[in-house]
């Protein structure tokens, strides 16, 4: 996704006011910040040097954006994690790690190479990354997901396990119709919820700039939808003298229209991991919470990895049901 005319211009950068009528072409990729829970540092590629931060970084890494633009990779986080980061930074796509930074604090890392750029999204650490616990849950649900006997038992399985893994509220299958309205046909929620199981949605409740968003990354997370935002510093990227591409990142401020939504149903916490099918976003199993929580990074990337099977095994019971006419 790039910004072309087709989107507006970013509000951060002077855009008109998002609503009903517009919110279709929101440059919901190009936000211009970061949400509170995390840090963002974008380094040149060339020189390894910081040129575009989140303008909490002193909370994080002890310098503040003036005094920490222009700083080397190794300023950061010392030459033994600016080593594990050159490597992280060669991969094709992000890398998850745990560095300690020159300031004494450690926090869990997801770093990529996006063209001339390399970007470093801080979060606090998780205390149960690599843990047995964590690593029985995936292999239990995997088994669950791969014995379910039809589709209908694949979703309440995928929701069941997604909620068991992540300890949210509630979790939802939410399946789109082909004119991009949805259902939701699978759910687990805590006892004290009403159910939204059988509810159908219009397609402008998630559209369709977010659902093309959503084929390309598997998972979007929002902590707090009360939370607000951190806006990056220099507002455009000096290298690519352009908004910062955000789509990939986990960190990505979520549309000020998608928060009222949230909030109006009363769900401060959020997350949807894409189920795609033939190249075509088939649906989301979208996640819920009454409080603020940080579903930490190694949970997200099990629940991402979980959705990735669940797609597969939709497309082995769908063969199936067709084989056996
Ligand atoms: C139980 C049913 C249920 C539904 C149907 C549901 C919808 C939903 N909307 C989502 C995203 C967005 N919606 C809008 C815009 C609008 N939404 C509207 O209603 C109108 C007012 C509107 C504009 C006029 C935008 C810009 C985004 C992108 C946000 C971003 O990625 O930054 C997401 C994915 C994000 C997530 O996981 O929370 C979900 C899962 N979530 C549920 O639980």
């Amino acid at each position: 996704m790039t910004g072309g005319d087709d989107f507006l211009t970013p509000a951060h950068l002077g855009g008109p006011p998002v609503d009903t009528d517009n919110c279709a072409r929101e440059p919901i990729h190009i936000p211009g910040a970061v949400q509170p829970h995390g840090a963002l540092l974008v380094l040149r590629a060339d020189d390894e040097r910081a040129v575009q931060v989140s303008a909490n970084s002193e909370a994080f890494v002890g310098v503040a954006p003036d005094a920490l633009l222009g700083q080397h990779l190794a300023d950061l986080v010392g030459d033994q994690g600016a080593a594990a980061l050159r490597a992280a930074f060669a991969q094709a796509g992000p890398s998850a790690m745990t560095l300690t930074f020159r300031n004494g604090r450690t926090y869990d890392v997801t770093a990529r190479r996006d063209g001339e750029l390399l970007l470093m999204e801080l979060e606090p650490p998780d205390v149960r990354a690599g843990t047995p616990a964590l690593y029985h849950a995936i292999r239990d649900a995997l088994g669950a997901l791969e014995h379910a006997p039809d589709l209908h038992a694949l979703l309440d399985v995928a929701a069941q396990r997604v909620r068991a893994l992540t300890g949210l509220d509630r979790v939802m299958i939410y399946r789109f119709a082909a004119d991009d309205s949805g259902e939701v046909v699978a759910e687990a929620r805590a006892p004290h919820l009403h159910a939204f199981l059988g509810h159908r949605f219009p397609e402008s409740d998630i559209p369709r700039q977010a659902r093309a968003l959503y084929v390309q990354h598997l998972l979007r997370f929002t902590a707090d939808a009360g939370g607000g935002q951190v806006p990056l510093v220099p507002a455009l990227n000096p290298v690519t003298n352009a908004p910062l591409q955000m789509g990939a990142l986990v960190l990505r401020a979520t549309s000020p229209v998608h928060l009222q939504y949230l909030r109006n149903m009363g769900v401060i916490a959020s997350m949807s991991v894409s189920i795609v099918q033939d190249g075509r976003l088939w649906g989301l199993i979208a996640c819920h919470h009454g409080a603020a929580h940080v579903v930490p990074q190694a949970t997200r990337d099990a629940c991402e990895f979980l959705g990735r099977v669940l797609s597969l095994q939709i497309t082995a019971k769908r063969d199936a049901a067709v084989n056996a006419r």
